[in-house]
């Protein structure tokens, strides 16, 4: 599974490319969120979740807001799939698990095999954007069946995750100071205060950032501090496991949208064990304490952690 990014890069494709990009886990999420049981009781075609439609119609999908650049990504593996004769609905999931893989600390996910290679084209706007009100995303995500507390769940994914369009002028700008790892520090630094923009300036869809060289988006920003939200975001930030328990869960269920999974055959032996992060407790970043901490769960004091020795460099992935 080779691409552009690595920001968890694990060996060499043949073409020499490191393997192992979130772009594709980013491609897992803007596939199988094209679903909506709401379009469907209008007696509109709803989408049909993790199928492929975002490979099948390139041309269309990825012109959405929320998906455009990503038609580079699913030209470099559409061969692939062709190649192996697999659909690019198991494909793109497929690709998605095993770049997960690739971050130390991340969790082996499940894989299900069986995807039918028909679908339609995605209707538009259901990708949620990182500007959007929050109110708008918990309902978007509630209508493809995901609570939001579910959303927080699956956000795991920007622990090992960058920007490029959001602010151009600082492109590969990670959401956490540990983009290579899979692990809980996206959910400490997405709480303290932001303090700065990464570039110059802000951007739409963007908030402060509390690190120079780390970006924060609006839509983290918000749904950390919704007292719908902020408690399952801060329970992540001493227990990576359960992290990436529930992420794993969500996962399960963003895979198969749209499908019979009882259709589906397991075949999870296929994706790679991922490496154990070097360490599982997170800890504040340099010159950070409690102070900057913007306690958003009502009733939970935030947990004690300790401030990284030493300054903390934000890589560009
Ligand atoms: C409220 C929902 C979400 C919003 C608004 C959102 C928004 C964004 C934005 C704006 C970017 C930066 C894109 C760019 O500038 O290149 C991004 C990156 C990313 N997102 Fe999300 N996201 C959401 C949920 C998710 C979910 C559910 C997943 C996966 C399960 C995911 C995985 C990723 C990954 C892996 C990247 C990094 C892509 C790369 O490195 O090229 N996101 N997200
Ligand atoms: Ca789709
Ligand atoms: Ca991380």
């Amino acid at each position: 599974v080779p691409s552009k990014r690595a920001s968890c890069s694990k060996g060499r494709s043949a073409s020499n490319e490191k393997v192992g990009s979130m772009e594709l886990s980013a491609l897992t999420f803007h596939d199988a969120i094209g679903f909506s049981p709401a379009l469907a009781r209008q007696g509109k075609f709803g989408g049909g979740g993790a199928d492929g439609s975002i490979m099948a119609f390139a041309q269309i999908e990825t012109n959405f807001k929320a998906s455009i650049g990503m038609d580079e990504i699913v030209e470099e593996q559409r061969p692939f799939a062709l190649k192996h004769k697999v659909s690019f609905g198991d494909f793109i999931q497929f690709a998605g698990a095993v770049a997960v893989s690739n971050c130390a600390g991340g969790p082996r996910l499940q894989f299900l095999a069986g995807r039918s290679n028909h679908s339609q084209v995605s209707p538009p706007d259901l990708v949620p954007l990182p500007e959007d009100p929050v109110d708008k995303i918990f309902a978007r995500m509630g209508d493809a069946g995901f609570s939001p507390n579910e959303l927080v769940d699956l956000l795991a994914s920007h622990s090992v995750a960058a920007q490029d369009k959001v602010d151009p002028g600082v492109h590969g700008s990670p959401f956490d100071s540990t983009p290579s790892v899979f692990d809980a520090q996206f959910y400490v630094e997405t709480l303290l205060n932001g303090t700065l923009f990464p570039g110059n300036g802000s951007h739409v869809g963007e908030a402060k950032s509390p690190i120079p060289g780390e970006f924060r988006l609006a839509s983290d920003d918000l749904i950390a501090r919704d007292p719908r939200t902020a408690c399952e975001w801060q329970s992540f930030v001493t227990n990576q496991k359960l992290m990436v328990q529930r992420f794993t869960r969500a996962m399960a269920k963003m895979s198969t949208l749209g499908n019979n999974v009882h259709e589906l055959v397991d075949c999870s032996e296929v994706i790679p064990v991922p490496s154990k992060a070097a360490s599982n407790v997170a800890h504040f970043p340099d010159g950070k304490t409690i102070k900057d901490i913007e306690q958003s769960c009502k009733g939970t004091p935030f947990p004690v952690l300790k401030t990284q020795a030493g300054p903390t460099s934000v890589p560009v992935v």
